[in-house]
């Protein structure tokens, strides 16, 4: 059995009177990828979320290795081993490949521990910037400004800083939105390289990408999930092919 490295139960938010996310059971595997699909306004997005620490649920819990962490602001979910990348860009575009990675690194130190071991957590920091330069495949870019690299290398930019936390758990938002086919093709092999040792969540709209690299794919529709499984069983199901798969098998 794999390791079971995330899992939220029966978790639901709410926004007024509309559930986002209603009672929604997930859990992430080390070495596995779980995508989540679903069309627009399903409540991927606010699953994410609740996984970050970005926003509590109304109900239900998350654990993270084991620890209840339902509740903890998303710096404390980071620093219990959860790294998230946004759809929205947090690269700082001024400055270069390394050193955007090196910032994201050093924000793994608590602040204690920066003043009271400072030569060491430096030295710690530089390592897990070199890891993630390097996982990330970006070493030849590593003197470049972010600003004048592709829009595929600032997507595996993103990925680098996040892996540069140390995470043993990855959320990944649309890692391949806005990518040409090259482009969706080296990011695949990237997130294969990264399945090793980590568990991860995939939310994506590109089925191609997602039925290459899901282990498991869950299927929301309307803040619910209606089906959860294999890719083969997720494809199979009557329900999913008429609410989401169907439209694009008969298009
Ligand atoms: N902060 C909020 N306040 C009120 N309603 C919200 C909020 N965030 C999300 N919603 C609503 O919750 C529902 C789910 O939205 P969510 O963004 O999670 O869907 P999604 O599956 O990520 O969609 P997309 O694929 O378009 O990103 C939508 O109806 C959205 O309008």
């Amino acid at each position: 059995m794999p390791e079971t490295l995330l899992a939220a139960r029966n978790i639901t938010k709410r926004f007024g009177g509309l559930a986002a996310v209603h009672d929604v059971t997930v859990e992430l595997w080390r070495d596995r990828i779980h995508a989540v699909i679903g069309p627009n306004g399903a409540g991927k997005s606010t699953l994410t979320n609740l996984l970050s620490g970005d926003i509590a649920p109304t109900t239900g819990t998350v654990t993270l290795a084991g620890r209840d962490v339902t509740g903890w602001n998303p710096e404390r979910i980071s620093r219990a081993g959860l790294g998230r990348s946004y759809q929205k860009t947090n690269i700082f575009l001024p400055f270069t490949v390394w050193e955007n990675i090196r910032l994201a690194a050093q924000s793994r130190t608590p602040n204690a521990a920066r003043w009271l071991k400072l030569a060491s957590s430096v030295g710690e920091a530089n390592e897990r910037a070199e890891r993630a330069l390097e996982l990330a495949g970006l070493q030849q870019r590593r003197h470049q400004v972010a600003a004048a690299t592709s829009h595929g290398e600032q997507r595996q930019l993103e990925i680098a800083m996040t892996l540069a936390t140390d995470p043993q758990v990855l959320l990944l938002d649309e890692p391949l939105a806005g990518m040409g086919t090259a482009e969706a093709e080296r990011m695949v092999e990237l997130l294969l390289r990264l399945k090793k040792d980590h568990a991860m969540m995939l939310v994506e709209h590109d089925m191609d990408a997602v039925f290459t690299l899901a282990d498991h794919l869950t299927v929301m529709v309307n803040g619910q999930v209606i089906a959860s499984g294999t890719p083969a069983q997720v494809r199979a199901d009557p329900q999913v092919q008429s609410a989401y798969l169907g439209e694009e098998e008969h298009g």
